[in-house]
């Protein structure tokens, strides 16, 4: 229905650059939060500008949260890079009944009861992880270490690719090589140019899709021959549910780029705010070594032992706050809609950077501090303004997954290491866009004599 309704303030800048360039020289710098602010400053908290040489509204706030979260006439929208390079039949892409179902499937491999299947496996990753990474190391770059343990945890959990066998292990090291490459062209403007860096991508986009191909077909016939069952992995479940091989390809690809590096962030940030802040530190090593105390030598953490790490979580959570791996959300409108005394069109993008909440001190005051307390009873903190995972019918499936892995991996860290920023590294990060820190974090660790834990 057309209103009289004016457009939102704003700018829609030069012809097709709008303010992409800007936008994302600001994200490069980690200055994305000081770019929002300033442009509400200027237009205030429902603006439009362009974005991707398409008109896009900011609606900022928890009650722009609500709303992207709950209307009927917004659906989620990928950027172009993401659909060249992923494809255009994931679950973030289709909509209505398709997304339902597409979704239900997945969701059937991280709720809950799937995560607490993962668990052992899990303990098993991180610990194969830190004793060939850390273990004897002075020095460890905990970004890239923690990308390589959360794309080995995905591909045992979730895509259930043993370790037992070597084909299995020269599929996963085709699958990281071509996603550490694909994830820098996420958010790139999509020039498929020869030596651009969307062209690589699409490269290793191209070379990831056949090693998946591959998983289907070795799936499909042990499925055909009766030696393995739908529930066995999220492959095998969308084969047998009739899922078109296409459609397959594109989910798993997008699995993998939303499963891995958001979990590494999370990890990455975490570890740097506990050696920033010793008391948070001191709090969570004493959580981690109560459970370590109950537990024989090598033994695996269980789902109870998760139950106990309250404070674990609350850290990770406020880690999440101060630096949300995705930093804003984009949608679509399906229809005209009526926001703030505004008319935003159909077809317009919806930007909904998370820091207008995460950093708003009206609602967490001393934004810019890490207070871990902030979480431990996470009903004080209001609706739609914490969300690092989204909202609404497309909120992340896997915050679950998150969960644990996390705090499997914390749980070993903090118990088998002590560390420190190395020299020379200064913490600081990047964003493209996903927080990258500069050198990948340096730390210098040591091992700790630990009478009491497991591992
Ligand atoms: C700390 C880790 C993670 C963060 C911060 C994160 C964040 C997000 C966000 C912000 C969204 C968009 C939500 C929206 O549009 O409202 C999303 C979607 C999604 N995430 Fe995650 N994610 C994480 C881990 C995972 C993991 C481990 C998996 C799978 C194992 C996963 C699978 C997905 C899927 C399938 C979607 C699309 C859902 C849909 O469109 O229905 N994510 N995630």
């Amino acid at each position: 229905k057309k209103t009289k309704l004016p457009l939102p303030p704003g700018s829609f800048g030069l012809p097709i650059i709008g303010q992409t360039l800007s936008y994302h020289r600001a994200l490069n710098v980690n200055a994305g939060e000081d770019w929002f602010r300033r442009w509400m400053t200027t237009y205030g908290p429902v603006s439009r500008l362009s974005y991707f040489n398409t008109p896009t509204a900011i609606l900022a706030g928890a009650s722009g949260n609500k709303f992207i979260f709950s209307s009927a006439a917004v659906t989620a929208k990928t950027t172009a890079s993401m659909a060249r390079m992923i494809g255009r039949r994931t679950v973030q892409d289709v909509v209505g009944d398709e997304h339902r179902r597409v979704r239900a499937l997945i969701l059937r491999f991280l709720q809950p009861d799937a995560c607490k299947r993962y668990v052992a496996g899990m303990d098993a990753e991180v610990r194969r992880h830190l004793d060939a990474q850390w273990k004897g190391r002075t020095t460890v770059a905990v970004m890239p270490a923690m990308k390589d343990l959360t794309f080995d945890v995905m591909c045992t959990g979730l895509f259930r690719l043993g370790r037992d066998d070597s084909e299995n292990d020269a599929i996963r090291r085709v699958l990281s090589t071509e996603f550490q490459q694909l994830v820098k062209g996420i958010s790139v403007v999509p020039l498929n140019l020869p030596f651009t860096s969307f062209s690589k991508c699409l490269a290793a986009s191209r070379r990831g899709r056949r090693a998946v191909s591959g998983i289907i077909e070795e799936r499909r016939a042990k499925l055909e021959k009766g030696q393995s069952s739908p529930a066995d992995d999220v492959v095998t479940h969308m084969i047998a549910e009739g899922l078109p091989d296409e459609d397959i390809i594109d989910n798993v690809m997008f699995l993998m780029i939303a499963a891995h590096d958001t979990t590494a962030a999370l990890l990455t940030f975490l570890i740097r705010y506990l050696d920033a802040n010793r008391d948070a530190y001191e709090k969570l090593v004493y959580e981690q070594e109560e459970i370590a105390r109950c537990k024989a030598p090598d033994e695996a953490l269980s789902w109870e032992d998760l139950s106990k790490m309250r404070y674990t979580w609350a850290a990770a959570q406020e880690t999440l706050r101060l630096v949300p791996p995705v930093f804003s959300i984009l949608r679509e409108t399906t229809d005209d809609i009526e926001f703030g005394g505004y008319r935003i069109p159909k077809g317009w993008q919806l930007l909904q950077p998370t820091s207008t909440t995460h950093w708003d001190p009206k609602i967490f005051p001393e934004p810019g501090r890490f207070d871990p307390a902030r979480f431990m009873d996470t009903s004080v903190v209001p609706p739609f303004c914490f969300i690092p995972f989204g909202g609404g019918p497309r909120m992340c499936p896997g915050n679950e997954f998150a969960r644990v892995e996390t705090l499997v991996a914390v749980h070993y860290i903090v118990t088998r290491f002590r560390w420190k920023l190395a020299p020379g590294c200064d913490g600081s990060y990047a964003r493209f866009p996903l927080p990258y820190p500069s050198q990948g974090f340096l730390i210098d660790i040591e091992t700790r004599n630990h009478q009491t834990t497991n591992g």
